[in-house]
Order: C-alpha cells, then structure tokens, then sequence
C-alpha cells in the first residue's frame, strides 16, 4: 500500500497537525460504534504530540489505549514507555481514558506476552488508530534487525497479539504487538522526526531485505496505507 509523506516546518506544527488528525479519527470511531481503539509507540519522539492530543475535545472515556511495544520493566522505570504514556498522554482531557499496558509483572517475558496477548484480545482487530515510531536502525515497534523472534513478528499468518524480542540494541527484553496487529489500523501513522530519520526512511523506501530494516515490512506489506509525518 502506497505512502503518503506529511512534512512540516517543525515539531510542534507537527504534533499539532497530528493530534488533529487523531483526535477526528478517534471521534469517528466513537460516533460509528460507540468506541475507540488506539496504539501508541514509544521512545523520544511521540512526547510533544502526546502533549498536544492529550488537552484536545473528544470522549476520552470511549478511548481504549495500548502501547505498539514495551521494554519488560515495571512502569516506574524511566525506560518504560507506559511511563511516557501516563506522565505525557494520560493526563488533561486525556486521562479518562482506559490505558491496557503490555508489561506484565510475570516470572518470565514469555509469561508476559501471553498475558497481555489476552489483556488485549478484545481491541485492535484492527485499531482504529495505530502511531509507530522508527529507530536509526530501521527498527519499528519492537522489530528489530537481528531480532530473536523477527522472523515469527512479521510473518503475517503469526496471529495478532504479543510476542517477546531480544535484540543488540534493544536493552531489556521486549514486548510488542505482532506485524499483523498493527498492518491493519484504519488509521496508520508512522510518526519520525530529524534529518537522520529521513535518510533512514529513504534506505528503507529503496531495495533490500527486510530483516535488515523492518520498518520495510510496514511500508511494503501494510494492509493500510501508511501516513508519514515527518518534521526537522
Ligand atoms: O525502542 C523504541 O524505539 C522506537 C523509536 O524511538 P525513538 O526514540 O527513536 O523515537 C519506538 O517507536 C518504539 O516504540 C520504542 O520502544
């Protein structure tokens, strides 16, 4: 499916724009059924968005949120992307709305998985809105190059839900929902900033293995289209 590139002057401009266009696809959402689905990503980038989408109108106890990806460490741990969620996203109009976290406080990541595969069972088939970020590396969500379950995550007949990755790069064993959880939403965003992300996004528009760079498998195989939203 084809990708369109929204490019603005800077980040607030984007996360401004963004947070528009989610706001009224959530809305939508809530006026055709009652309710709303949405993923979001973690790391550096989403925070000013967040920010910004958290102050804006709608019915925000209608909003079911989850994380695309978690690292397997408790919410209070600054690396946890729960932790960005709850001190940037859930909060102003924001914070009456139903937040599903990924970690699990289980013996084992693997525990982990099959527990909030089922915490989440009954959202996302498919997402209303789904947002993903890119690392330098070309990783998305927690598909990363040389990942120990890459091959399981985006292998689109791997049921939705969530699996474990380890990776070089990745720090503390990972969380995330499978290629085939996120392909889907009615809304998919990959949300990156910087000049660096742009060339990382040009590699990955060009030939070349998908393993290498598994954004490639979002921006080549999404049953969606796939909505860039890019800023200096
Ligand atoms: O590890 C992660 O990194 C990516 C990209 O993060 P950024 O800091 O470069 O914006 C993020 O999308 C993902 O959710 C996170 O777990």
């Amino acid at each position: 499916m084809a990708a369109t590139m929204h490019a603005f002057a800077n980040g607030a401009e984007l996360a401004r724009n963004l947070a528009d266009k989610v706001a009224a696809s959530l809305s939508a959402a809530i006026d055709a059924r009652g309710a709303a689905t949405f993923a979001v990503s973690g790391g550096s980038t989403p925070k000013l968005f967040f920010q910004e989408l958290s102050a804006r109108d709608l019915d925000w106890t209608k909003v079911t949120i989850t994380l695309v990806d978690e690292r397997f460490v408790a919410a209070n741990n600054p690396r946890s992307n729960h932790l960005l969620v709850a001190e940037n996203l859930l909060r102003n109009k924001a914070e009456a709305a139903n937040f599903l976290p990924l970690y699990q406080a289980a013996g084992s990541v693997e525990e982990a998985a099959r527990l909030a595969t089922s915490a989440t069972a009954r959202i996302g088939n498919p997402f209303d809105v789904a947002i993903l970020g890119m690392g330098g590396d070309g990783h998305t969500a927690s598909f990363f190059p040389r990942g120990s379950n890459l091959k399981v995550a985006l292998d689109p007949n791997t049921p939705r839900g969530i699996i474990t990755m380890e990776a070089e790069g990745a720090g503390e064993p990972r969380l995330t929902f499978t290629f085939s959880s996120l392909q889907d939403a009615k809304l998919l965003v990959l949300h990156i900033e910087g000049e660096s992300k742009k060339d990382v996004l040009t590699k990955a528009q060009s030939a070349g293995d998908e393993a290498e760079m598994p954004i490639r498998a979002i921006l080549r195989r999404a049953a969606s289209p796939v909505e860039i939203y890019w800023a200096p």
